[in-house]
């Protein structure tokens, strides 16, 4: 399996002198293609800030990130637009889709945004929403659909350009269960389709079984889990 993301040693801090908070102390971590992995934790552990680590919009304190063999450099703001475009794909709990866009153009502009051509673009955009049951939905707008189907929007929007990295901070917090459930299914389902890293914060902990691999963070600590057989996974609790 080829490692397509690694994280060297990190620590992140906020403040200064005595009022300084560490809420990340040395993380190393490796993402290979094709593991989804489940990132968990009490409130305030630090899940988001090492997520925005991982996707490029937060620097580490101490530390390196390695994104295909090359070190993330924190201070090139131009060269980190350029990782972010290429190579990761976000989704977060509310879709944030752009309101005034059709579906069609909310997608197509992530693809211009990666320098794919208007032919791939279109090309991808018939595959992702056929693949996502979201032809009928290509015209409309973002407000004329519901909770869910614009969370498979999103999933469509984090794939486009074939990112080897796709992020999801709390996707289903704004899901009832079986609709999250849903959601998250297709998401581990399309990343693996596209051989995608997938990193996932959730508070669900019914959506664990489901993820190769368990993150989990406390008291600034990560560790870690494979999981081969999902009902031998302690954390499991039944819907
Ligand atoms: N920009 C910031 N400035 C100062 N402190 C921050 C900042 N962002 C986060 N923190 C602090 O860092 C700690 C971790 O926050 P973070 O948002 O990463 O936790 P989380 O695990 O994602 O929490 P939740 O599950 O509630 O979303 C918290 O104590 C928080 O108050």
């Amino acid at each position: 399996m080829n490692s397509i993301m690694t994280c060297q040693g990190i620590c992140k801090s906020y403040g200064s002198g005595e009022m300084t908070e560490l809420v990340l102390k040395r993380v190393d971590l490796e993402f290979f293609q094709g593991q989804a992995s489940v990132l968990i934790g009490p409130s305030g552990s630090g899940k988001t800030t090492l997520l925005s680590i991982l996707g490029c919009l937060l620097a580490p304190s101490e530390g390196q990130l390695l994104i295909d063999n090359q070190p993330v450099n924190f201070s090139d703001k131009s060269s980190l637009t350029e990782v972010r475009r290429q190579k990761l794909g976000f989704i977060f709990q509310h879709a944030q889709l752009l309101p005034f866009l059709t579906i069609e153009d909310n997608l197509a502009i992530i693809g211009r945004n990666a320098g794919m051509t208007d032919d791939d673009i279109q090309q991808r955009l018939d595959n992702l929403l056929a693949r996502l049951e979201l032809k009928a939905m290509r015209y409309k707008f973002p407000a004329q659909l519901s909770g869910g189907q614009r969370q498979r929007v999103a999933i469509a929007r984090a794939l486009l350009h074939r990112p080897s990295i796709v992020l999801a901070d709390e996707p289903t917090a704004a899901l009832d269960w079986h609709t999250g459930k849903t959601v998250v299914e297709l998401l581990l389902e399309q990343a693996r389709l596209e051989q995608a890293v997938l990193v996932v914060v959730t508070h669900d902990t019914r959506m664990l079984p489901l993820f190769d691999r368990i993150l989990s963070i406390a008291d600034g600590i990560l560790t870690e889990q494979q999981q081969t057989a999902a009902v031998d996974n302690i954390f499991y609790t039944q819907p």
